[in-house]
């Protein structure tokens, strides 16, 4: 796609567009690593593609730890990337020093979680104010930037006779109304917002996302709005995407998200957001297992360990659910957590049998979800094989025949990122294109390039 593409209506570049954004943090003990000749690094932000035009609000969503704060500190350039690429108003930021970076600090703003970790208990809320306002030249004198600070205070809902009270001296929600007066201070045309609401109570967490919204449509601001928790989405949001373990897996609207979901995790994400109206009730999908270490995140698609929708091979005799526990065998098998060992001092302990076989059963008991009855006969041979080979020390033969009796193209390849329509898209072996998403394409970060 060339950079003409990509712009909008009005010939303008995305605000903000990130392209193959990696954030991986070393982890190698020095000496272990370098005998081993192995290098271990958390994979944090793993190859993110996101766009954000200019006055719209973007909110990424994610469980915790799938690097959402990651993600939003390396946009601004507050971590080093490891790989890929932020344009602001089509420069690069990725690699530039600090002292380069600040021309762009004025622009780019930050609201943070903890409102009190993040202001300086010392100061006063006016010199919390003017400080930034005076690195970036703004006001022509003390008396100016007291005057506006006093104007901000009162345009968050506080008063302008707060500014000789210390951040202590407040409320939660009134810390975070200080937050956002100091990131406004500077007039930021982009402000990354990391959960800041998820440490308020919720009738404040209202009036905070209310604030941020009638400010964003004052100012004219962009917002990256980073939370955990997509019921705060749809008050907030123009688009969404949806993080999983480093990357982005689903990008939508927000009411089409929230409508008709397509990738399984967004479906799993949306099913715990408390619904009101019954009718609308979604059916409660509960996701098993933790999520991954992103040290080694899964092959494939990286939601296959835990997908609820993962694709059976073509010639799978039994029904989804069937597969999905076969899977997760077979996951247990390939991650060495068969233990035979405790198993049979279990059966001692027991006073039960602990010939090979009986281990064998056992262990199939211990580490196939559900019952062995309700995977098709071949696949239970096939997990009860797999046992065997485990009790007898064998777990490269366990692994094969897991291996051969499950196979899934989730493990196998990684997704490629389906376009749905105007500015949606998903990353998910299940996922076809919708008729006309052709006519419509979307470019890497979900944005579509016809239709801003
Ligand atoms: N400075 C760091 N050094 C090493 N690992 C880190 C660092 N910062 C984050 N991580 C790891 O990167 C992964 C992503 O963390 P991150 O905080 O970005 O996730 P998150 O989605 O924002 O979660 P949360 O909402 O809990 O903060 C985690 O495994 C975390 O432990």
């Amino acid at each position: 796609m060339t950079d003409a593409e990509r712009r909008d209506a009005d010939g303008r570049p995305p605000l903000l567009e990130v392209e193959g954004l990696k954030k991986h943090f070393d982890q190698s003990d020095g000496l272990l690593d370098r005998v081993v000749g192995s290098s271990s690094s958390v994979k944090a932000v793993d190859g993110v593609d996101l766009a954000i035009r200019e006055g719209e609000t973007l909110a990424v969503v994610g469980e915790s730890g799938c690097g959402k704060s990651t993600l939003g500190l390396t946009v601004l350039n507050l971590h080093d990337a490891t790989a890929g690429s932020v344009r602001y108003r089509g420069e690069e930021l990725a690699g530039l020093s600090q002292r380069a970076m600040r021309p762009y600090r004025r622009d780019l703003q930050m609201v943070f979680q903890d409102p009190l970790a993040s202001l300086n208990p010392r100061q006063t809320v006016g010199q919390i104010l003017t400080a930034p306002m005076e690195v970036h030249g703004i006001g022509g004198s003390d008396a100016d930037r007291t005057e506006r600070a006093k104007e901000l205070l009162e345009r968050v809902g506080l008063r302008a006779s707060h500014l000789d009270r210390h951040p202590r001296q407040f409320s939660g929600g009134q810390q975070q109304r200080v937050g956002i007066a100091r990131a406004l201070a500077v007039e930021p045309d982009l402000i990354v917002a990391d959960e800041p609401v998820s440490a308020l109570d919720v009738s404040v967490q209202a009036q905070i996302l209310d604030l941020l919204s009638d400010l964003k449509e004052e100012f004219d601001l962009s917002l990256l709005f980073i939370t955990h928790d997509l019921s705060v989405v749809r008050h907030i949001a123009d688009r969404v995407a949806v993080m999983y373990l480093g990357r982005i897996v689903e990008t939508a609207p927000v009411e089409a998200l929230f409508d008709d979901p397509q990738h399984p995790y967004t479906e799993a994400l949306l099913s715990s957001v408390p619904r009101i109206d019954p009718e609308a009730r979604r059916e409660r999908v509960v996701l098993r297992g933790a999520v991954p270490s992103p040290l080694d995140p899964p092959s494939g698609c990286r939601f296959h360990t835990r997908c609820p929708a993962i694709v059976p091979p073509a010639d799978w005799p039994g029904d989804q659910g069937a597969f999905r526990r076969a899977f997760t065998f077979r996951t247990r098998v390939e991650d060495g957590a068969l233990d035979p060992e405790a198993v049979a001092a279990q059966l001692a302990a027991a006073g039960r049998p602990t010939d090979d076989a009986s281990v064998a059963s056992a262990v199939v008991e211990q580490s196939l979800p559900g019952d062995r009855g309700d995977l098709p006969e071949e696949a239970a041979e096939a997990v009860e094989a797999a046992a065997r080979a485990v009790v007898a020390g064998d777990e490269e033969e366990a692994t094969r025949v897991v291996h051969a009796a499950f196979p899934s193209p989730c493990a196998d390849e990684a997704p490629e990122r389906v376009p749905l329509g105007p500015d949606r898209a998903a990353d998910c072996h299940r996922v076809e294109p919708t008729d006309g998403a052709d006519a419509e394409p979307t470019d890497a970060s979900g944005v579509s390039v016809e239709n801003p």
